[in-house]
């Protein structure tokens, strides 16, 4: 198996900026770096750094905590857990979350975010505990076009090199 990255959690000050200023250091230091269930599971499970609870429709931005390096040419992409999704519909907002190798080196520290959402169409509450899995990372390896020329440098997610 190719190793190609290594999970790391984010500064406090950059976890704790996604909650108002409260003290976060309980929730901080509980943070567990993604991992997979089984010897050939493809998907990094990434767990939840609270409980939560979303009803039909809710939905809610999670800081994971987590930031990725990974070598030049990967991906990671982040998928919901299949679990979650044939029981309640639990969606990513974005379908298919998509963290950039260059994201790490962002003033952000490559903060993971993932904007989930209750899809249900049975009307069911998904209730879940701090650290339950919630969704699934896969490595991908990626090729460029012959005549690429891209030079620029990312910094900050969704959106940023729109600005
Ligand atoms: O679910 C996600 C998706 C993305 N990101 C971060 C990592 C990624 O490297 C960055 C940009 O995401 P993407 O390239 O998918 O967004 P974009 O809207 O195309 O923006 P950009 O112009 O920044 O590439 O945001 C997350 O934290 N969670």
């Amino acid at each position: 198996m190719k190793k190609v990255a290594k999970f790391h959690k984010v500064s406090y000050e950059q976890f704790s900026s996604s909650f108002d200023g409260k003290d976060v250091h309980e929730m901080y230091d509980a943070i567990c770096l993604p991992k997979r269930a089984t010897a050939q599971s493809a998907g990094y499970d990434f767990f939840l750094p609270f409980d939560l609870e979303l009803a039909p429709n809710e939905t809610k931005l999670i800081p994971t905590g987590i930031r990725v390096e990974m070598l030049a040419n990967w991906v990671l992409q982040l998928y919901p857990r299949s679990g979650l999704g044939f029981k309640f519909r639990l969606q990513l907002n974005n379908t298919v979350g998509i963290i950039d190798a260059d994201y790490f080196y962002s003033d952000n520290e490559g903060h993971i975010f993932a904007k989930i959402t209750n899809d249900s169409n049975e009307n069911k509450t998904i209730s879940l505990k701090a650290h339950d899995g919630f969704m699934q990372g896969i490595f991908m390896e990626y090729g460029i076009v012959e005549d690429d020329d891209a030079t620029g440098v990312r910094n900050g997610g969704f959106g940023s090199t729109s600005k």
